[in-house]
């Protein structure tokens, strides 16, 4: 008899229900179809599953864990920037604009050169797979064919890209060495690659997408803004941008905008269902609503904030406003290419927020309470919260989802996590993965029902 599925899987695996709650899938099938979308998941308790597992097991359609091994959905990054990466871990001492101005512009516009931009960011797609990351939402830089490049990179590796040709067209703030021609020229190269893009993610199972992509108001004219707003409307695009991260950059645009970063980026289409902004840390409760009502999410980068941001992100109060949040790395603002490691900051930034920093002040007066998040949120932040916020069927382990997961060893040669309670309940185990894996417990990262990492 002809097999009904493609693949089916056999484990226990970690997905989260909401915010606050994990389910946790004991011992269960999830059986894929062609294209890597699961179409079922079944308990041992199912009828049909000693069915299943005599009918596929033993053959290449099969794959059971092994002792100590889980599922995990894949990490979403919602916010990176590719061409950073050749400078991570270096220059977390100098504020946002200086950063900027001294590091980062130089390092960008270095990526005209075609074979730097392909060494750079093989390695980088390369990193983010063996570190659990399906998906990503790119910003590259100003150079169409660059980026484009990094679309086809994605599209060859098997990752899930969302890559933005970054506009930068306002001659005053921008470098004369790094900016675009124009605004005409920007608007045109944005629209040819939205084509390309959409033209490449025909050939793609994972999908490769095009995103509209104004670096951040200061860096943009009014008419670009307005611009781009148009062209996302007209090609059903992403957006992303960087809103209210700093007081330097939040405070520019009140001044020129004589509003807040929000509602400048409302005015000009650039807010949206699809539409994801990285880290925000300084809405108010009118920018924080406007969020909420127009399905806009929030890239939440802690690492990076704690560097860049003078503030921190109350997540916890964003969530319970409604608001959809994901995680992102933000290279190099934040040093790691891992999710794990931005899932422990966010947690460790919101106890610090909650419980206050300064020591001279009374404990009633030290923080902001109800602010903690706990492990649970962040997973969900890194998965299910980044799906959602990018509108497509990841980041979580059910029926019509794509199999996009990370198969966690407990038991990794060298990286043994440190288990010694046979009786240790589901949720523990779940908390001790993600506050202590390390890319070595990454046995296996699966992209559309694709193998795409492998550990030796
Ligand atoms: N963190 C961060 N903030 C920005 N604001 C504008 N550009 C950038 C960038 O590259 N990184």
């Amino acid at each position: 008899m002809a097999h009904k599925y493609d693949k089916v899987f056999r484990g226990t695996a970690f997905t989260s229900r909401t915010p606050q709650e994990v389910t946790v899938l004991d011992d269960h099938l999830f059986c894929l179809d062609a294209e890597g979308v699961i179409r079922r998941i079944l308990g041992p308790d199912d009828p049909d599953y000693d069915r299943l597992v005599a009918a596929y097991s033993g053959t290449a359609s099969f794959l059971s864990l092994a002792e100590g091994q889980y599922f995990l959905p894949g990490f979403i990054d919602l916010h990176i920037h590719a061409p950073q990466w050749a400078q991570a871990g270096t220059a977390m001492d100098i504020p946002l604009h200086d950063w900027l101005e001294t590091y980062t512009f130089p390092l960008e516009s270095k990526f005209s050169d075609l074979d730097f931009a392909r060494k750079v960011y093989q390695d980088l797609v390369v990193t983010l797979l063996a570190n659990g990351t399906t998906t990503a939402l790119y910003f590259a830089t100003v150079h169409k064919e660059a980026s484009y490049l990094l679309a086809q990179i994605c599209a060859d590796k098997g990752q899930r890209g969302l890559v933005g040709k970054v506009v930068m067209d306002d001659r005053e703030q921008n470098p004369e060495y790094y900016r675009d021609e124009s605004t005409e020229v920007a608007l045109a190269d944005t629209e040819s690659f939205i084509q390309l893009v959409q033209e490449l993610d025909k050939t793609t199972k994972q999908g490769v997408y095009p995103v509209v992509t104004p670096r951040f108001i200061p860096s943009c004219t009014d008419e670009a803004l307005a611009g781009l707003g148009e062209l996302a409307k007209k090609y059903n695009t992403h957006i992303q941008s960087h809103c209210s991260e700093s007081d330097w950059e939040h405070n520019y645009v009140r001044e020129r905008m004589q509003k807040s970063d929000t509602f400048a980026l409302h005015e000009m289409g650039l807010l949206q269902d699809k539409a994801v902004m990285a880290h925000a840390v300084f809405l108010s409760d009118e920018d924080a609503d406007l969020f909420a009502e127009t399905g806009t999410a929030i890239a939440h980068c802690p690492i990076s904030n704690v560097f860049f941001s003078n503030g921190v992100l109350p997540a916890a109060r964003f969530t319970a406003m409604g608001i959809d949040i994901g995680l992102g790395t933000d290279i190099s603002g934040g040093f790691s290419p891992s999710l794990f490691d931005n899932i422990r900051q966010a947690v460790i930034s919101s106890r610090m927020l909650e419980e206050g920093v300064d020591p001279s002040l009374p404990s009633t007066e030290r923080g902001l309470p109800q602010s903690r998040i706990t492990a649970n949120e962040a997973f969900y932040y890194a998965t299910a919260g980044g799906g959602q916020s990018l509108s497509l069927p990841i980041g979580r382990l059910e029926e019509n989802y794509a199999w996009d997961v990370q198969v966690i060893d407990v038991n990794a040669p060298n990286a043994k996590l440190p288990l010694f309670d046979e009786g240790i309940s589901r949720e523990d185990l779940l908390h001790k993965i993600l506050f202590l894996s390390r890319p070595e417990n990454i046995r296996e990262v699966w992209v559309q029902g694709d193998c795409v990492h492998k550990r030796k």
